[in-house]
């Protein structure tokens, strides 16, 4: 029987780059399963539903909630973030390596709830970097990249909380990183 594999979750701030390494690292690696959140918040042009987020409406999260089909959930500049429960632990029960892209206040619930998980901080080579990444994604207005940006600095402070931090410098590196955190390669 393969040995169960640990969780992983990957935090940082908001525009630091974690969907971009996720992504490449997924390309090669297909067999990371990257957990799908359910988002109270609006779709960026080509986002679709049930790939890159479950989109539900303020009604369906409380239920959500409510029902405890969440592992974790928190507000985050103004919209609500779940990851949905069953669809991961039936991944890791399988022996397939599990990854969460969440913020700091779902990571801090997952090392409760799940204490064998292994939380990595995503972070950027400068301050001045991020507020560029974030600025230059071109997909939040000027009053979420504030309230994105003011968030940042609760989380970079919080960076000790993690077991490893990796500078997103090059996606490439990260990504093989990451990838050997996992044990996928
Ligand atoms: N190593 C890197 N060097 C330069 N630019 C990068 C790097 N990694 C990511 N980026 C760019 O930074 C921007 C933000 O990246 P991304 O959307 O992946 O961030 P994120 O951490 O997933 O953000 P959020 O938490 O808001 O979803 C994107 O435009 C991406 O192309
Ligand atoms: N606690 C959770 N945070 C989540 C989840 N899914 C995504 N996120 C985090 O929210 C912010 C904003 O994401 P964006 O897609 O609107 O840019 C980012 O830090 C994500 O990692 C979740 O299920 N739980």
């Amino acid at each position: 029987m393969s040995e169960r594999p640990r969780l992983t979750v990957l935090s940082g701030p908001s525009g630091v780059g974690k969907s971009t390494v996720v992504a490449h690292m997924r390309k090669e690696h297909p067999e990371v399963w990257l957990s799908v959140s359910a988002t109270t918040r609006r779709p960026r042009p080509g986002e679709r539903h049930g790939v890159h987020y479950f989109f539900v409406t303020d009604d369906e999260m409380d239920k959500l909630i409510a029902n405890g089909e969440l592992l974790e959930w928190a507000e985050f500049a103004g919209n609500r973030y779940g990851t949905p429960r069953a669809a991961v632990l039936e991944h890791l029960e399988s022996g397939v390596p599990v990854l969460l892209e969440i913020d700091l206040q779902g990571a801090r619930q997952v090392r409760e709830s799940m204490s064998e998980a292994q939380l990595v901080f995503l972070a950027p080579p400068s301050w001045e970097e991020l507020v560029r990444r974030l600025t230059g994604r071109g997909t939040e207005s000027p009053e979420v990249i504030e309230r994105r940006l003011e968030a940042a600095k609760i989380e970079l402070a919080a960076e000790p909380e993690f077991d490893i931090t990796l500078v997103n410098t090059s996606v490439e590196d990260v990504a093989r990183e990451l990838l050997a955190l996992m044990n996928v390669v």
